[in-house]
């Protein structure tokens, strides 16, 4: 009989300072969402998703928030199969940090792209102009432009958390070269 290969596969969720990283991965694994604001230092969380039938043992990798000066932790880049990038819709900085870490993952794994889910945060705030600062046209054409899936979600309601994750497992899979069985996971660039 043969024996089923464990799929593992390591998430890292990336994104500017207080766009909601860690309310999205608590409401994902917890179900619980939390209003008051404790900035992550690091965290790595335990998940099991069964996708498409298929049962996916995961680490998804919580990461503290970047700035354009922060350098990326090789721990969020080497060994990586696919990233979460998250900005909120109340932020238009936040959108171009989006970019900014795309762009360094690269640098750093030295690949053409990388599996990716590009995702707009707390939804539910107000669709005001003062305080919405970030058309869903302007986000999904930079998605387009990463070769990324995108999503917008609300931690708070719990609109489309479990889909960001179901988006970037499925952005793995697409990674997965013909007559590999798994995908490769990001590497670092040898200079
Ligand atoms: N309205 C609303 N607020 C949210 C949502 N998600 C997060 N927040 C709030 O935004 C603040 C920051 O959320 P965090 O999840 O801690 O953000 P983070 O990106 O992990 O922050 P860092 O750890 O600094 O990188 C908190 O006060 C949350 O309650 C959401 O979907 N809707």
């Amino acid at each position: 009989m043969p024996v089923d290969i464990l799929k593992k596969r390591k998430i890292a969720v990336l994104g500017s300072r207080s766009v909601g990283k860690s309310s999205l991965i608590l409401q994902y694994t917890e179900n619980h969402f939390v209003d008051s604001y404790y900035p992550t230092i690091e965290a790595t969380i335990p998940k099991t998703i069964t996708y498409r039938g298929v049962e996916y043992e995961c680490e998804i990798i919580d990461t503290a928030g970047q700035d354009e000066f922060s350098i990326l932790n090789s721990k969020h880049a080497i060994g990586i199969h696919g990233f979460v990038l998250v900005y909120s819709v109340a932020s238009r900085n936040s959108l171009e940090m989006v970019k900014i870490v795309y762009d360094k993952i690269i640098d750093f794994c030295g690949r053409a792209s990388v599996p990716c889910v590009v995702v707009g945060a707390k939804l539910d705030l107000p669709n005001s102009s003062h305080v919405r600062q970030v058309a869903t046209a302007d986000a999904e054409s930079l998605a387009k432009e990463l070769n990324a899936a995108w999503i917008e979600t609300s931690a708070k309601l719990n609109t489309n958390v479990s889909k960001v994750f179901e988006l970037c497992l499925a952005e793995i899979e697409k990674s997965t070269g013909k007559g590999q069985s798994e995908p490769k996971p990001s590497t670092c660039l040898l200079m």
